[in-house]
């Protein structure tokens, strides 16, 4: 599964828009498979708030449809499949409220999104349950992925937790590579 991003259609009137989130019949046909089991909010109070790179591994290992609610999110997502050719390699898109751009983020990939306005809100559906046990990440600023963040020069907000997030040289993949490579697709 490559990394797809899809912007659903608005149906504009005089009262705003109306648009169609998640559509199993359309995803599917755009590449998008999801069994979701759980959907998650998380609203962050400062711009150049930093959350990632987080994943679950297997058996808990989530794919994620990520979109932004309230202002602006730069969204990461990186290749963590073992014998993947693009092992390593990250995509990034912005998401935003204004527009409702999705992405969607495959198992076997960390997932990371820096926030660029004050006050704003992601929404991302699931399909595996949350498993404290099974939750790990790595470090956003690891120099070997070499993310590159619009960070105005500030440092960013961090939990404490993501403060001390591993290196990627630290991290032994327990996620299989299903053969293809990896790409931003737009859908
Ligand atoms: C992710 C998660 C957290 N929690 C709890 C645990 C903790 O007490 C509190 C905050 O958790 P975290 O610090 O891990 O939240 P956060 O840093 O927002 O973690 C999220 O980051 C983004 C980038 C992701 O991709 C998500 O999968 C998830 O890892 O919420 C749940 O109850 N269910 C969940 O599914």
């Amino acid at each position: 599964m490559p990394v797809v991003r899809i912007v659903p259609k608005r149906f504009e009137d005089p009262r705003g828009w109306f648009s169609e989130t998640w559509q199993r019949d359309r995803f599917e046909a755009a590449g998008i498979r999801g069994e979701w089991v759980q959907d998650n909010q998380s609203y962050s109070r400062p711009a150049g708030t930093l959350r990632g790179i987080h994943f679950q591994t297997p058996p808990h290992a989530q794919a994620k449809l990520v979109r932004c609610l309230r202002g602006r999110v730069w969204d990461v997502a990186v290749d963590l499949r073992a014998g993947s050719p693009t092992y390593g390699q990250w995509v990034a898109a912005e998401l935003s409220a204004a527009r409702g751009e999705q992405l969607y983020i495959p198992a076997g990939f960390g997932h990371g999104f820096l926030t660029l306005e004050p006050e704003t809100e992601i929404a991302y559906k699931v399909d595996a349950f949350y498993a404290p046990d099974c939750d790990a990440g790595i470090a956003w600023n690891d120099p070997d992925l070499g993310i590159s963040w619009p960070l105005p020069g500030a440092a960013p907000e961090l939990s404490d937790k993501d403060a001390r997030l591993p290196s990627f040289k630290e991290f032994v993949s327990p996620f299989g590579y299903d053969g293809r490579p990896l790409e931003l697709v737009d859908a």
